[in-house]
């Protein structure tokens, strides 16, 4: 039997969202320089959850909703690599995937951005009753324990339609609470208010936020090398970190978990320290955890997710996680 003849041509399948676009160009580029004697295409496809936007996200009972069909275009050979938000990628890939070494990521944080118009400068600052956008059980659970007097309300829609819909004259949001990376790739810097973290406001990010998700087929070495080249490993571990830790718990993507994951330098060489905290989402309940440790590989790095995990539970994770599960079925078990 004849040996099929080698690959010069790389598809990457995207999203078709303009900021899913501009995340696979910087893929593209990447792996251009990189390897520069292949050519590299874009195959984009809207996916089921940009094409629905009034379901609030936490309603949808596939978790897969941005990459599952993508998935399909890979694992049936149209497809070489996705590039993702990682945010979006659930922790569980089908057993035929995995994902490669990842880019330096972009500024994982949180971030306040005001109604256009108003001049509040921090979150601190907001009067009682103001009305927060955002549709995330974790930054609406992170909000109602910090700032009980703010109210939350469901803001929809990919990061053009939710400003607008912040900014409309008639709306009832006072801010909206958005990932700075979205909004940093999108050049909308100026609209970013106030970044967010662990010590001007305790909220914490999603796992993964501000990196991008690479994902390959598994049995494919070529990509494998071609991102071992691309890729950089202080945020492969991070976000490896993480993952580990959201995959232990066991909240998949709904799940009110905040991380704040940096390398810090001590005597004894560089080290990964990880904040985590898991509130419920009233706000009543929270367990906190901050670990340091060494991670120098994909194993350390898995390893690490769990021990934090761990301390989370022991912080009492476990209760505040079933008792969000059971109202979940409860809530399904009424509807249907
Ligand atoms: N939840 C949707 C989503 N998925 C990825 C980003 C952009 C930021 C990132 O890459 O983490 C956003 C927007 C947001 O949360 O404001």
């Amino acid at each position: 039997m004849a040996t099929p003849a080698p690959r010069t041509t790389i598809t990457i399948g995207t999203r078709a969202s303009k900021l899913a676009l501009l995340q696979t160009d910087l893929v593209q580029a990447a792996l251009k320089k990189s390897h520069p004697q292949y050519e590299f295409k874009v195959f984009s496809k809207e996916t089921a959850g940009d094409l629905n936007t009034t379901i609030a996200l936490k309603d949808f009972t596939s978790k897969n909703l941005w990459t599952e069909e993508l998935e399909e275009h890979m694992i049936g050979g149209q497809v070489d690599l996705i590039v993702h938000s990682l945010k979006d990628v659930p922790t569980l890939l089908p057993s035929t995937c995995t994902l490669g070494p990842t880019m330096p990521r972009e500024d994982s944080r949180d971030v306040l951005v005001v109604k256009q118009g108003l001049t509040y400068q921090s979150l601190a600052e907001l009067p009682a009753g103001s009305v927060v956008g955002t549709s995330s059980i974790r930054r609406t659970a992170q909000l109602a324990r910090k700032y009980p007097h703010l109210k939350v309300q469901d803001i929809r829609g990919n990061i053009g339609t939710r400003l607008s819909k912040l900014d409309a004259e008639d709306s009832p949001y006072t801010c909206a609470i958005l990932a700075a990376a979205g909004l940093l790739r999108l050049d909308l810097a100026d609209r970013i208010t106030q970044y967010l973290d662990s010590k001007n406001s305790g909220m914490l990010y999603a796992v993964g936020q501000g990196a991008l998700g690479i994902e390959i087929r598994k049995d494919d070495t070529l990509l494998h090398e071609m991102l071992d080249k691309i890729g950089d490993w202080n945020t492969t571990y991070a976000v490896l970190a993480e993952r580990s830790l959201l995959r232990t718990l066991e909240g998949g993507c709904s799940a009110p978990l905040g991380v704040e994951t940096e390398w810090v330098k001590g005597a004894e060489g560089k080290k990964l320290r990880m904040r985590s905290v898991v509130v419920s989402v009233d706000g009543q309940k929270c367990a906190e955890a901050e670990v340091v440790g060494d991670v120098d590989s994909v194993e350390t790095a898995e390893a690490f997710g769990i021990t934090v995990a761990k301390a989370l539970v022991a912080d009492g994770a476990g209760e505040i996680l079933e008792e969000i599960q059971r109202n979940k079925v409860a809530k399904e078990s009424v509807s249907s």
